[in-house]
């Protein structure tokens, strides 16, 4: 068993982390901040953890946090690189759920985050914890950078394309709609019920921060810069994510083919056989990443539909798949459950 703890327990991506963790056989949740619910019993803010969880919240200047053998930071981007060096020190194991640590030009991160690095010398030794990618650097990290919720989406979706080298680098295109959820939980007008349900919109059209992560991602797969237009949408589901992806063929190929054989043994990637699409209903609550390809009759058009869930691939169940990596426990442990349905 491992002790782990959880900065950020209240935040939708923490409370997710709960509901997993909680039912893992290898772990032991020894500490759950928040500032705001410090004192009072997990289970009496979320009753659906009743009789799982058996902690109070706790402020994090008190918790003990480098008693733990890992620390996720379910937290605000620019939270975790203030005490990662720290930890790290303590013999403690991070993964950080925000992008503190997801960009290695330190410039380009501090121009899209808006603040200045706290720690841009820990940027280099974090690894990028996207498994499908890095499996064998994630086993060995003590510092987990876990991807953001679009770019898991739109990067697993592109992958066997861009590996194969079969398209037009410069011209991809990733038109993506993600759930409410993916906003966090944290009050703001744009996710209030009058404004975001029965509605859709299209936002982050000039630049959203998700576009230098996913470029850094595929490019380090072409070995080559690799450029794409990204236009997030916010949709009114709760959770899920849906990315229709576009590229142009270089080359004939049978799509199908090459993804089914790309994600073979994946077992967090499920490629749809042909002529089947994704239900969009059916992301929420799912584990994994669903993809199914399309090459319109008569074009040279990749379509690539790539559906996640922004809270589970996107975000707390791509972390505890990390952590199964990180301390040597079966990948799929604790995380290998059915999706919700509706
Ligand atoms: N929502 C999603 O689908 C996804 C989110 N992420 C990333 O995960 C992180 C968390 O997201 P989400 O759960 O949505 O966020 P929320 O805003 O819903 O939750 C944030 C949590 O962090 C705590 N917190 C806030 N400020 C601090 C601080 N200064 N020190 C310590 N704790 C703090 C809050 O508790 P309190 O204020 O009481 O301390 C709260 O528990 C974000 O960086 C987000 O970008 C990544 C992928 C997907
Ligand atoms: C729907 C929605 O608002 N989504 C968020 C992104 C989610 C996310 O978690 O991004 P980071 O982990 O990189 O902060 C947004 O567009 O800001």
């Amino acid at each position: 068993m491992i002790n782990v703890g959880i900065v950020g327990g209240t935040g939708y991506t923490g409370v997710e982390l709960l509901r997993i963790l909680s039912q893992h056989p290898e772990v032991n949740i020894q500490t759950i901040t928040s500032r705001n619910e410090a004192g009072i019993e997990v289970a009496e803010l979320f009753p659906s953890l009743r009789g799982h969880i058996k902690l109070k919240f706790s402020d994090p200047v008190e918790s003990e946090l480098n008693q733990c053998d890992l620390v996720f930071f379910a937290t605000p981007n620019g939270i975790a690189m203030q005490q990662a060096q720290t930890l790290l020190d303590a013999g403690v194991r991070i993964i950080d759920l925000a992008a503190d640590f997801r960009i290695k030009d330190i410039a380009e991160w501090e121009k899209w985050y808006g603040m200045r690095h706290a720690c841009p010398g820990l940027v280099a030794e974090a690894v990028y914890g996207l498994p499908e990618i890095n499996r064998e650097e994630i086993r060995k990290a003590r510092l987990i950078a876990n991807p953001g919720c679009y770019p898991t989406a739109v990067q697993l979706g592109f992958l066997p394309l861009i590996e194969a080298g079969i398209v037009d680098n410069q011209n991809l295109i990733a038109d993506v709609k993600s759930g409410v959820s993916g906003a966090g939980r944290k009050a703001e007008v744009h996710t209030l019920l009058a404004e975001a349900a029965d509605n859709f919109k299209a936002y982050g059209v000039p630049g959203h921060r998700h576009l230098p992560e996913i470029k850094q991602g595929l490019s380090n797969i072409a070995k080559e810069p690799v450029d794409l237009i990204f236009v997030p949408h916010l949709t009114p589901m709760i959770r899920g994510i849906h990315a229709t992806l576009y590229a142009n063929l270089a080359a004939h190929i049978d799509l199908q083919t090459l993804y089914e054989q790309r994600y073979a043994k994946e077992p967090f990637v499920d490629v749809l056989p042909a002529g089947k699409h994704p239900e969009t209903r059916s992301v929420r609550g799912s584990n994994l990443c669903r993809i199914a390809v399309h090459q319109p009759q008569g074009r040279n058009t990749a379509v690539i539909l790539s559906v996640t869930d922004n809270l589970v691939k996107g975000a707390a169940g791509q972390a505890v798949q990390n952590m199964n990596l990180m301390f040597g426990f079966t990948e799929t442990l604790g995380i290998n459950f059915v999706p919700l349905l509706p």
